[in-house]
């Protein structure tokens, strides 16, 4: 929707032929009801004819970008922009987006766009601001340039990594969020997760050399501080069924539950502290109760903040 604003020629892919039928006869995706399909969008689910484009947005959740990534690389161009759209980080290999792009196709361009955006809004034309992110800054100002218009404003950034990490991170911090409210722990209890939050991801960023500024900017506070904000953002109404004691949203995917395990040994791996995020895995590998989290995180040793 937002490239078809944007001017450019679109099309749509979807997995599955019905599934893909079913839109492009309802000019409506189902998974976003309510918004109109722009006319000019074409749907398919020929993935050739989708992978002819000059540039791809690859949207499935970040567990499944390999594989997907995979299924399309034999039909890929040499030099074809490929923009990660989806906020994790791979099991197992502990890869971020763009590097799991570049070895399931070595031959593209591998982009990455986030900050706070809900597809909702988006999709609706509300004003929505992101960064968007390639090693090479040229690519990156034309895939701002392709995908800008009045209501969609990205920014660009050769950034890869601290994009990579605010994106991750904040889903995770967003459960915890949420837990927060669903406890009934209080406005103030709140801002101090979140703000302990943020800084959990400042330090795990500048372990991989992120820019402040980054961090700072939309892909890291912003999200943060959309996806804490409140239920709208899945992770945090998942946090928020966790902390009721509820069963987990069905359908609707939180991307931190996956996020959490890997984001927590990422940064043991390079020796840095994330009490939030770890107490986020815990809870739900299920080694701590709510309860117990919160006293292990308030009863950490006092020191200097930073
Ligand atoms: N929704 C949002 O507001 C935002 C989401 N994101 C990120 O985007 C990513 C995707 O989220 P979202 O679109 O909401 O998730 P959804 O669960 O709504 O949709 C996922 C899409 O990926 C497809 N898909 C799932 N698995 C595969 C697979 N193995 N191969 C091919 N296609 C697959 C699904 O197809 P099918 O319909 O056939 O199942 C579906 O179209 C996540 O990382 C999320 O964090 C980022 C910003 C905002
Ligand atoms: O990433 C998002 C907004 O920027 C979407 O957040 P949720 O996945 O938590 O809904």
């Amino acid at each position: 929707a937002v490239a078809a604003r944007a001017g450019r020629d679109v099309t749509l892919y979807a997995r599955d032929a019905d599934h893909a039928a079913r839109i492009a006869a309802a000019r409506e995706n189902p998974r976003l009801p309510g918004i109109p399909l722009a006319d000019s969008i074409a749907v398919t689910a020929d993935l050739a004819q989708a992978a002819g484009a000059d540039a791809m947005l690859i949207v499935v959740p970040a567990q499944h970008l390999r594989g997907a990534v995979m299924h399309l690389a034999p039909l890929l161009a040499h030099g074809t922009p490929l923009v990660a759209c989806a906020k994790g980080i791979e099991h197992g290999t502990h890869k971020f987006m763009t590097e799991v792009i570049a070895e399931a196709a070595p031959q593209v361009r591998a982009a990455i766009l986030s900050g706070p955006s809900f597809a909702d809004d988006v999709a609706r034309g509300l004003p929505t601001a992101v960064t968007l992110a390639a090693p090479d800054e040229a690519l990156a100002a034309a895939l701002v340039q392709a995908l800008g218009s009045a209501t969609f404003r990205p920014y660009h950034s050769t950034d890869v990594r601290g994009v990579e990490i605010g994106g991750a991170a904040k889903n995770v911090l967003a459960i915890a969020a949420g837990i927060v409210a669903g406890r009934n722990l209080g406005a103030s209890a709140l801002a101090a997760l979140t703000t302990r939050g943020f800084a959990e991801l400042v330090r795990l960023g500048r372990a991989f050399g992120a820019r402040g500024e980054t961090l700072t900017g939309l892909s890291g506070l912003g999200d943060l501080i959309l996806s804490c904000a409140g239920p709208q953002s899945r992770n945090f109404a998942a946090g928020l069924a966790l902390g009721r004691g509820e069963p987990l949203p069905a359908g609707k995917l939180a991307e931190g539950q996956y996020t959490a395990p890997v984001l927590v040994e990422l940064a043991t791996s390079r020796g840095v502290e994330m009490p939030v995020a770890q107490a986020v895995a815990a809870i739900l590998s299920g080694a701590l109760t709510i309860d117990a989290a919160i006293e292990t995180l308030m009863m950490r040793p006092f020191k200097a903040e930073e």
